[in-house]
């Protein structure tokens, strides 16, 4: 199982756009279109599947919210910070 990550480890490998909430990292996405929101998130769900590492997803009318913890490990791990690295990439794509 991954380790809990230090603060400062934390801090210098967040993705760029990403925010650390308390034990976890979160991003929102704009969208102008609600579906463009929902296949985003249908994206993220399949990303999450293949990596057995399972974001919070929020759908709202123009944006969707990912927030990233490991619970089996009570904080934020490497899984976390791959996982966002892994959203970043698809979504820039
Ligand atoms: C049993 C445990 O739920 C699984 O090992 C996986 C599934 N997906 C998961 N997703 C997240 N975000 N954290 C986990 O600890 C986690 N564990």
């Amino acid at each position: 199982m991954a380790d809990v990550l230090s603060d400062d480890e934390i801090s210098d490998r967040l993705p760029a756009a990403w925010d650390r909430d308390g034990d976890e990292i979160v991003r929102v996405y704009e969208f102008d279109d609600y579906l463009r929101g929902v296949n985003f998130a249908q994206m993220v769900g399949e990303i999450a599947e293949s990596q057995f590492h399972h974001p919070e997803i929020t759908i709202r009318y123009d944006e969707v919210e990912i927030r990233l913890t490991t619970h089996d490990a009570g904080g934020i791990t490497e899984n976390d910070l791959e996982m966002a690295e892994l959203i970043e990439s698809e979504h820039d794509a």
